[in-house]
């Protein structure tokens, strides 16, 4: 029987009613939140994304400014920018969207931010902190996949899961969420070998690998829970995941499809790790 397909949509609809809940009860005591999107470039999945954040922020009641810098804009100017909205009282969560123009070094930029308004999750201090085991601004992608389990009422603690990817976005700290909630984690990469043997002993299977429809059926185990977390658009306009949908879903127990799946869980942590912030702002 073909597995069930996850509805991230309405998963992250249910948990933005309570977040606009939270907004309500956060006004009420004179708090607005407030959340800074930076976006340098014109890439045009970012100006997407980016898009659907400030229209998810204004959805819940949260305060979003996006700053729009041409792709020409400077690191120096970049990291300017990043300590003014540091300072800021009214904002409580900044946001630089990733990727970056070339000639800017990530790294600098997110370690530039105040590991308290960091609301991916990204600075060393947070994912530091996740890796200990004391979670505070949790990576937005892995958290919105946690809540999809939890959501769904799906065991975790004692669970084979494999973690196909090793970027610090997104594979590594689904590890480490998992491995905290007493899953035994594999992680796979590029130079995996033998890779389809360990995704089959998978009881989760987590794929953001960025490869359109490289996890195939007979690379997942029978029931499985498998979250897609790769967008690919194919050049028919089309957009895939990482997991070829259709042979996987005769074999998985669960389902995340591209689009609808993980992606809007993304939006939604986001919108939950502003609201966080606010307990980290200084008084
Ligand atoms: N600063 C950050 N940059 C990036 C992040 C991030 O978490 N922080 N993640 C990705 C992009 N991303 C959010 O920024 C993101 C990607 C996809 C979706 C989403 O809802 N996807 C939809 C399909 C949308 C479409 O039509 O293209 C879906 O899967 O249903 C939300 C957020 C890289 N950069």
């Amino acid at each position: 029987m073909p597995g069930q397909v996850i509805d991230g949509k309405a998963i992250a609809l249910k948990l933005r009613e309570a977040i606009m809940e939270r907004v309500k009860a956060l006004k009420s005591q004179g708090i607005l939140p407030g959340l800074a999107v930076v976006l340098v470039g014109e890439d045009p999945a970012s100006q997407v994304y980016v898009g659907h954040k400030a229209k998810a922020c204004q959805e819940v009641g949260i305060k979003s400014e996006v700053m729009k810098l041409p792709a020409s804009t400077s690191e120096a100017e970049l990291l300017a920018l990043v300590e003014k909205l540091n300072a800021r009282p009214d904002i409580h969560g900044i946001l630089v969207q990733l990727p970056l123009p070339k000639h800017i070094h990530e790294e600098k930029i997110i370690l530039a931010i105040s590991p308290d308004k960091d609301v991916d999750g990204f600075h060393p201090l947070n994912m530091g902190q996740l890796f200990i085991g004391s979670p505070r601004l949790v990576p937005c992608t892995p958290y919105g996949c946690l809540k999809i389990l939890q959501e769904l009422g799906l065991d975790i603690a004692g669970k084979q899961a494999v973690v196909v990817g090793r970027s610090n976005i997104v594979g590594k700290p689904m590890a480490a969420l998992l491995l905290q909630e007493h899953a035994t984690v594999t992680i796979c990469h590029s130079r995996t070998r033998n890779l389809s043997e360990i995704t089959k002993t998978a009881d989760i299977l987590v794929v953001a690998v960025g490869k359109p429809n490289f996890i195939t059926g007979e690379m997942v185990k029978p029931g499985a829970v498998v979250l897609d977390v790769g967008i690919n658009r194919l050049p028919t306009g089309k957009l895939v995941g990482d997991v070829d949908f259709s042979s996987a879903a005769e074999v998985a127990g669960w389902i995340t499809p591209v689009p609808g799946g993980v992606g809007p869980m993304t939006i939604t942590m986001l919108l939950f790790n502003t609201l966080e912030a606010i307990n980290y702002a200084r008084k």
